[in-house]
C-alpha cells in the first residue's frame, strides 16, 4: 500500500478478493504500516461476531506466524434479532441478493445494520485488538451492478440507492468497512511514533 521502514508491515489474511481491493481504495497512503494481503481460507466460526473475529485473528497469526489483521462482515436484520449476521456468506451464496430480500416478506420492518470487525494481533502469542464499524440500512429489492455479494440489496440510510449502485467512493466513506478501518488507521496512526510499539511490529520481516 505504500512504501515504509523495514520491519512495519502487517499481513492481511483474507480470502475476499474485493474486501481487499476496497481495503487497499481506502486506505490509501493513510495506514502508517506497510500492508501485505495473503489468500488463506480461514474457518468460518459461529458465535458472536466479537468472538469470531477473535478466533479468525488467532488462527491467522498462528498460520502466518507474525502480525497480522483480518476482517469479518456481518449483515443483521433487525426483525431477525440480528440474523443472518455473521453466517451472511452461506445465505447469500444459497439464496442470492433477491431471496435475502424475501427472507423478510413476512415482516414490516426492513432495517439491517452492516458490521465489519477488524481484528489485529502483532503475533501467535498477543492479544488481539478489535476496530468496529457500523452502517445502518434497508434491505430492499436488488438493484445495481451484481460484482460484490449482498451490495445490490443493500441500501444505506439517508440514501436512495443501493450499495451496488453507488459510485465506489461514495460506499467508501460510509461503509462499514470504511468506518471500522477508521478506527484501525486511528488507533495506529496514534502509536507510530512509539518506540516500544514499533519493537512488537518489527518482529516480523517483510515478506
Ligand atoms: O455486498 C457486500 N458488500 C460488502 O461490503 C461485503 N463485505 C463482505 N461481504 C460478503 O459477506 C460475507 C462475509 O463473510 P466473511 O466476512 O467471512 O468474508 P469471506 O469469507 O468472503 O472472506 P474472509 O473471511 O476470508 O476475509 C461474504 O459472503 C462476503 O462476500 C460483502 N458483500
Ligand atoms: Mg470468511
Amino acid at each position: 500500500v505504500m512504501a515504509v521502514p523495514a520491519g512495519r508491515s502487517v499481513v492481511f489474511v483474507t480470502g475476499n478478493a474485493k474486501k481487499l481491493e476496497e481495503v487497499i481504495q481506502i486506505l490509501g497512503d493513510k495506514f502508517p504500516y506497510k500492508l501485505i494481503s495473503r489468500k488463506i481460507d480461514l474457518p468460518e466460526y459461529q458465535g458472536e461476531p466479537d468472538e469470531i473475529s477473535i478466533q479468525k485473528c488467532k488462527e491467522a497469526a498462528r498460520q502466518a506466524d507474525g502480525p497480522v489483521i483480518v476482517e469479518d462482515t456481518c449483515l443483521c436484520f433487525r426483525a431477525l434479532e440480528g440474523l443472518p449476521g455473521p453466517y451472511i456468506k452461506w445465505f447469500l451464496d444459497k439464496l442470492k441478493p433477491e431471496g435475502l430480500y424475501k427472507l423478510l416478506a413476512g415482516f414490516e420492518d426492513k432495517s439491517a445494520w452492516a458490521l465489519c470487525t477488524f481484528a489485529f494481533s502483532a503475533g501467535k502469542e498477543e492479544p488481539v485488538q478489535l476496530f468496529r464499524g457500523t452502517t445502518e440500512g434497508l434491505i430492499v429489492e436488488p438493484r445495481g451492478p451484481r460484482d460484490f455479494g449482498w451490495d445490490p440489496c443493500f441500501q444505506p440510510e439517508g440514501y436512495e440507492k443501493t450499495y451496488a449502485e453507488l459510485p465506489k467512493e461514495v460506499k467508501n466513506t460510509i461503509s462499514h468497512r470504511y468506518r471500522a478501518l477508521a478506527a484501525m488507521s486511528e488507533h495506529f496512526s496514534k502509536l507510530k511514533d512509539n518506540t516500544a510499539e514499533r519493537v512488537v511490529w518489527g518482529r516480523e520481516g517483510v515478506v
